[in-house]
């Protein structure tokens, strides 16, 4: 192959939706065996690019070219015949079927009725990628984490030559991503070509030696990540400086891809009071999922105190859904006393009672669990916000609803084209902010939240961090469960890990340190 010829160009590509501008002119090369990095704020036009590549979305107007030759990518089915492969934000498999069904179903008709070869064929990529998956499980059974590795599985079954992957590390663990990040490297080593979406700083700079920048639609900087400071890019993408971080111009770079910029942004507004009587109260839970495929919760006992934020850390699969489960109510309890909210037995209560009495949830999935994708910003709102005057004698309070709604998107600076957009239209950054902004504005007793601050940049997790600390300063109680060791401990003031079902003890942040909570990660030491 021709060296000088880039495996794919794409130029002057612009799209609107409605007036809205997601891509204005926006010009881009990548080099055979080049990792590209694409950073961009929230709503910055980088999946929408990415779409267009991959051929589900249509452009305005540009030209496509690949390997020097023009192409019309009309559908994912011609991206695919050009072995472009994507891996999205939000999954796209279907949860009835097993992981190898989801795979094969994307083969041609030759191959994808031989189930028992597709499976040896995963469970040897698999192997080789360290990205363990059960051939066997239903989507539906696997944890977030699962379900990505199974989207990035799929790419690689097909050897594509171009890989796209949009934000692919949102869910993984420091060391997922780092065995994922060396994955890449040798996929790239082998000439195919990688366009990887994210707005984490130190991943960009970690993993990439060339990166465009998007800011509102807008081709505005083309770099080397490992050359810039983090400060540098952070101007580069919100053409500011980051607001109140005491973030500084300083020497970054090296391999190590850190899980999350959380480091640059939270630590300084911990707040050094002693935390109030316990809030939430956990006892000797015990759940048996029916799902064969679950994690059995054993005995878990765990108090939270007003005033404090607890982090319970794991890699995905360890119980994390459960746990949430049975804490939000999805699952009621063996008995109402396992979980106290104050002095109140709520194991046996459903979400809405739990809601009621003051319990805030932010699950894990963000379009199957968090929104009704289909439903407008204000439709979602008052699914969890209607105990908040939003309704009299069972009618919707229109004005107040509308009042309320925009006051969430402006406080967590949702970026979209009004309250009535349908949920699924945001960008995965934006709907996030949305649904974290939409929990902590009803000001619960307690907050149960995954992954507050999945796909969401570095400027929006500011926002979200200080709105946590800030609940936890007025004396709510905050759990956080989640895979990001950074954003943890910039957050907790106790942390502990769920290893297959158990949760280890809580420690206070100054007495416990990463490598502790990651071998507690890995089943070491306290079970
Ligand atoms: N189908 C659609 N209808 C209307 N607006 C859309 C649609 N798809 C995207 N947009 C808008 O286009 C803008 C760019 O979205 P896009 O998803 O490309 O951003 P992004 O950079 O990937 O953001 P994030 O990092 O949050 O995922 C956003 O404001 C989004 O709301």
């Amino acid at each position: 192959m021709n060296k000088s010829v880039s495996r794919l160009e794409v130029r002057n590509i612009s799209k609107s939706y409605s007036g809205f501008v997601a891509n204005h002119q926006v010009n881009l090369a990548i080099q055979p065996g080049e990792i590209h990095g694409l950073l961009g704020e929230n709503g910055a036009g980088k999946s929408t690019l990415m779409k267009i590549i991959y051929g589900l979305v249509r452009p305005d107007a540009g030209e496509i070219f690949w390997e020097g030759r023009q192409v019309n990518i009309n559908s994912p089915e011609s991206a695919i015949s050009l072995l472009i492969g994507m891996v999205f934000q939000h999954f796209n498999l279907f949860e009835t079927l097993t992981v190898t069904e989801n795979i094969a179903l994307t083969l041609p008709r030759s191959e994808k009725w031989d189930l028992s070869r597709v499976a040896k064929k995963i469970i040897t990529l698999s192997a080789a990628y360290e990205l363990n998956i059960d051939c066997d499980r239903p989507v539906h059974t696997l944890s977030v984490g699962e379900k990505q590795r199974l989207e990035i599985l799929r790419c690689l079954y097909h050897r594509a030559k171009l890989l796209i992957l949009d934000e692919p590390t949102a869910v993984l663990t420091p060391q997922e991503t780092e065995t994922l990040f060396a994955t890449l490297r040798q996929i790239a080593s082998d000439g195919c070509s990688i366009l990887f979406s994210s707005h984490k700083l130190l991943e960009m700079q970690s993993l990439c030696n060339h990166a465009t920048v998007l800011r509102q639609g807008q081709v505005v900087a083309n770099c080397n990540p490992k050359a810039e400071t983090p400060a540098n890019l952070v101007r580069m993408m919100i053409g500011a400086d980051l607001q109140g971080t005491g973030e500084e111009d300083g020497e970054m770079g090296g391999d190590s891809a850190s899980s999350s910029d959380s480091h640059l942004i939270a630590g300084t507004k911990r707040k050094h009071q002693p935390p109030g009587p316990v809030c939430l109260l956990v006892k000797d839970l015990h759940f048996k999922p029916q799902n064969p495929f679950g994690t059995t919760l054993h005995n878990i006992n765990m108090e939270i105190h007003t005033g404090e934020i607890v982090g319970i850390a794991g890699v995905a699969g360890n119980g994390q859904t459960e746990l949430l489960s049975a804490l939000s109510g999805e699952i009621i309890s063996p008995q109402a006393e396992m979980i106290m909210l104050g002095e109140m037995p709520i194991g046996k209560s459903n979400v809405t009672q739990r809601r009621r009495l003051g319990l805030g949830y932010v699950p894990e999935e963000r379009l199957e669990k968090s929104v009704v994708p289909s439903l407008s910003l204000l439709e979602n709102a008052l699914l969890t916000a209607h105990g908040q005057g939003l309704l009299r004698r069972g009618m919707i309070r229109f004005g107040k609803l509308k009042t309320w709604t925009q006051r969430i998107c402006d406080a967590f600076n949702v970026n979209q084209a009004g309250v009535n957009s349908v949920a699924a239209t945001l960008s995965g950054g934006n709907l996030q902010k949305f649904i974290m902004g939409r929990e902590i504005s009803q000001n619960p007793a307690v907050l149960i939240a995954a992954h507050p601050s999945w796909g969401v940049d570095v400027q929006a997790t500011a926002r979200i961090h200080e709105a946590l600390i800030e609940m936890r300063d007025t004396g709510a109680a905050v759990l956080i469960i989640s895979e990001d060791l950074d954003e943890l401990f910039a957050l907790c003031d106790r942390i502990g890990a769920i290893y297959k079902g158990q949760v280890s003890p809580l420690k206070a942040i100054a007495h416990t340190n990463r490598d502790e909570i990651g071998s507690w990660m890995g089943g070491l030491g306290f079970n």
